[in-house]
């Protein structure tokens, strides 16, 4: 499992990843404004391999997932722990705990183990090459992240839509890819020249809508809503009976 550790939180002034921004606007005559970031949009595959009737995901450690989780540990704890030396618990806090370890089967009080912040996820990317197609970019990530060498032709593109439309209103593109063994061509796991650490998973498909509706496992929107495309559009097709 992940061991996280040395974890220290600073402003982020500049980043290739997003960029804040403050927008002022006239609404029907009244004057608003309104604080959001840009990002990349992206792509996201449902994958199912028609060998073993499983879905192909993947689970990250995400920091952002953490550090949310961190947050909701921290208010959650007793009022008086909740007090720290300068009286404030907000950004703080975390500089002070650093070289603390939230490495896994370690007590610590103050980081939530590193599990917190891994989340199941299909396999997914930025859109961060201009001159490929969506169905190229979905190709690499099924490639890179999970192993398997498909054909951008053999993608189905399943909808596109806003991904968090108050922060970043970026554009996610789903895609549907059936793969077999015999496409799979290495581990996957990501690329390491990027830090990708990318732990590739197969859901049965026999228990995909408990694991969908499963809030003890942390997953996103993506997962939840592509099990449910599945099952209302491909289950005919592989005689599924499922408990949902
Ligand atoms: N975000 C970021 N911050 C950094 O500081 C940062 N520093 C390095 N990186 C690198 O950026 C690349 C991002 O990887 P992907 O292109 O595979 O994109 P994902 O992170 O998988 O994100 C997708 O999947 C998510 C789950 O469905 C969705 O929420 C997103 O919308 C969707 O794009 C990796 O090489 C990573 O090493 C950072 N990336
Ligand atoms: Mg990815």
């Amino acid at each position: 499992m992940e061991e996280i550790n040395n974890i220290e939180v600073v402003p982020c002034t500049e980043s290739d990843y997003l960029k804040p921004f403050r927008v002022h606007y006239n609404q029907n005559g009244t004057k608003k404004s309104w604080d959001f970031m840009r990002t990349h949009d992206s792509v996201s595959v449902l994958i199912f391999n028609t060998t073993s009737h499983c879905f192909v995901l993947v689970k990250q450690f995400r920091p952002a997932v953490y550090m949310c989780e961190w947050e909701r540990t921290k208010t959650q704890l007793p009022q008086s722990a909740e007090k720290t030396e300068e009286g404030a618990a907000e950004a703080a806090a975390p500089e002070s705990q650093e070289g603390q370890s939230a490495s896994e089967g370690e007590s610590s009080s103050q980081w939530p183990p590193a599990s917190a912040g891994v989340t199941y996820e299909l396999c997914a990317g930025l859109v961060d090459k201009p001159n490929l197609s969506l169905e190229e970019i979905a190709r690499q990530e099924v490639l890179e992240e999970c192993g398997y060498d498909v054909p951008a032709s053999k993608l189905k593109r399943i909808t596109s839509y806003r991904s968090g439309v108050g922060v970043t209103g970026a554009k996610q593109t789903m895609f549907y890819a059936e793969v077999s063994d015999d496409n799979c061509v290495s581990a996957g796991g990501g690329e390491p020249r990027e830090g990708e650490l990318i732990e590739v998973v197969k859901v049965p498909l026999h228990e995909a809508m408990t694991f969908a509706y499963d809030e003890r496992i942390p997953k996103t929107m993506g997962v939840i809503f592509s099990f449910i495309w599945f099952h209302n559009n491909m289950s005919p097709k592989y005689k599924i009976s499922t408990n949902v």
